[in-house]
């Protein structure tokens, strides 16, 4: 199966666990404008001396079954030997050091689906990294790439090594640890048999497609062994909004329309902080920042604020109150919604050009790139109260900020008067831990191996939150809802004040904004 769908998905098998068979029987090439690459028919068993079998079937290329065969026969050369040193040698042409889980307890193999993208850039082998740095990842960790780009191992290696950094400088043995990791690099570009896929984002684009790939995904693996990221849900600080509600009892009561007068979910980035411009455009035109960031990120984080308490901490429990609560959620209307575009301007002695002045966007192009919106639920406790969402991508300072009028609170000026003033009560943990926060990616891989889901999206939780979204994407789509333009690094369109006043709200502006 191959990544199209999920240009940064990551295949992972955990050795050593679940050995039930995977069967990949149908044949469906360009589905869904993804190729289908993967269609072997995977069996593994839990004998001793059992390697896995790979039957090949009827659409497997050639190219791919003499991958295959030949990952099989190193395989056999190395049964026996014990892999930490086959791993301390130097590696030959094609070798896979893939070691028996027998001889070396708890191994693992991760297939990454686009290592030369951004993603895998940015997050993903850092966070491998800082797992593996951390003793989180078994001693013998096995990663592969798998992108449409040939390279050889020393490419993939070197286009890793550039990515990673040891978090705090001169932590101990850093450069040691980097090397052994790359050690463990090799580059692929066949398939592995898994056990577990971890899926990113865009699950689809609307409810059809998104049910498509749903129902694709299931013919070759379960729900269980599904694992559909959203790394917004990984981020330390998203976390613990769920230990503020749930575990400070003082809360309980006040956590409903009754105190809480507005939810407000702001986002901020800018685009030209992207490493691989021209590629993120492209990705970007054909999303635009309600998908990219509002139907996941801020929804999520909206659900987690909003859902009842669940029953237990178990993933099923949590899911299921997720569910319930986006199922609550009256349609999006287009009158509460602001689309905007950045458009070019001189600022400073700096030029600015606009969105569509980029040479991959078309120069009609609708997308947004900034976004406002309210959002109301519809159950005793929400009832009336505005949910407001603000993303932008083009802001001078990067910034994300959940906020409720209840975090407010009066606190008395020092002095010899009466004088008031509101404060924060805010969740920042910069200034209150002095230890590092791990990479939300770090948190959510290592969830991924140890089988823990409660951070993952369920398919029926997808749904619904496409339910939402889709209506509205449609009707922006079908009418051609021609963007309100704003300059680059501004406040953004004028329409997203008129839209927080409608309700009587000021948006909670981030620092730095101008
Ligand atoms: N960038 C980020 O910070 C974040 C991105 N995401 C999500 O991650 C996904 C990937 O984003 P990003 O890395 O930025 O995108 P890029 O365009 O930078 O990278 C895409 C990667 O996928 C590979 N690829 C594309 N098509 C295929 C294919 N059919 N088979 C195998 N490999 C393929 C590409 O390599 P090649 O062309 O060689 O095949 C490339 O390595 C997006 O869906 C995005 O929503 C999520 C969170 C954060
Ligand atoms: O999913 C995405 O998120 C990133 C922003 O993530 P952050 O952790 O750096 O806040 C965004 O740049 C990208 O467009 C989007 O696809």
């Amino acid at each position: 199966m191959a990544g199209g769908w999920s240009m940064g998905g990551l295949h992972m098998v955990k050795r050593s666990e679940s050995r039930a068979p995977v069967y990949a029987p149908e044949v469906e090439p360009k589905a869904l404008g993804f190729e289908v690459l993967m269609n072997l028919e995977v069996k593994t068993c839990q004998a001793p001396d059992c390697s896995p079998v790979i039957v090949k079937a009827p659409y497997v290329s050639e190219k791919m079954r003499t991958d295959v065969y030949e990952v099989e026969d190193k395989r056999h050369s190395l049964a026996g030997n014990p892999l930490a040193k086959e791993l301390s040698e130097p590696r030959g042409e094609g070798l896979i050091p893939f070691p028996e889980q027998e001889n070396v307890g708890s191994s693992i193999s991760i297939t990454v689906v686009g290592a030369s993208g951004d993603l895998a850039k940015k997050k993903i082998f850092p966070a491998l990294f800082a797992l593996y740095y951390e003793d989180c990842l078994p001693e013998i960790v096995v990663v592969f790439d798998n992108a449409r780009t040939k390279m050889n191992d020393e490419e993939l290696t070197n286009t890793i090594n550039r990515t990673l950094t040891c978090k705090i400088d001169k932590r101990e043995n850093c450069e040691d640890k980097m090397d052994q990791f790359l050690q463990r690099c090799f580059y692929h570009s066949g398939h592995k048999w898994w056990t577990r896929v971890i899926v990113e984002k865009p699950f689809g684009h609307d409810s059809v497609s998104s049910g498509e790939l749903t129902r694709c995904l299931k013919r070759y693996i379960i729900e269980d062994q599904t694992f559909r990221i959203d790394h917004y849900l990984g981020k330390e600080l998203v976390e613990n909004l769920s230990v503020l509600r749930f575990s400070n009892l003082v809360f309980q009561p006040l956590w409903s329309g009754n105190y809480i007068r507005n939810v407000q979910l702001i986002f901020y980035e800018d685009f030209a902080d992207h490493l691989i411009l021209v590629l993120v455009f492209r990705y970007f035109d054909n999303y635009g920042i309600i998908r990219d960031i509002m139907q996941n990120h801020l929804l999520q984080i909206l659900v987690l604020f909003s859902m009842e308490t669940p029953v237990s901490l178990d993933a099923k429990d949590i899911r299921n109150e997720k569910v319930k609560v986006l199922r609550s959620m009256s349609p999006l209307h287009l009158e509460d919604v602001v689309a905007g575009q950045y458009k070019g301007h001189n600022k400073g002695g700096m030029s600015y050009p606009a969105y569509t002045d980029d040479p991959t966007v078309p120069k009609d192009s609708l997308t947004p790139t900034f976004a406002a919106a309210t959002l109301f639920i519809n159950n005793a406790r929400w009832d009336g109260v505005p949910f407001l969402m603000k993303v932008d991508k083009a802001r001078h300072t990067k910034q994300s900020k959940f906020s409720s009028d209840m975090s407010q609170i009066n606190s008395k000026i020092p002095g010899l008067g009466m004088r008031l003033d509101r404060s924060d009560l805010n969740l920042l943990y910069r200034g209150r831990y002095s230890r590092e926060i791990p990479y939300a990616y770090e948190r959510l891989l290592l969830d991924a191996i140890e089988g823990e889901r409660r951070l993952f999206i369920r398919s029926d939780e997808l749904d619904a939150a496409w339910s939402l979204f889709t209506p509205l994407l449609k009707k922006l789509e079908e009418k051609k809802i021609v963007p309100e333009l704003y300059p680059y690094g501004s406040r953004g369109p004028v329409g997203a004040h008129y839209l927080a006043a409608k309700y009587n709200v000021r948006w909670e502006d981030l620092s730095g904004d101008d």
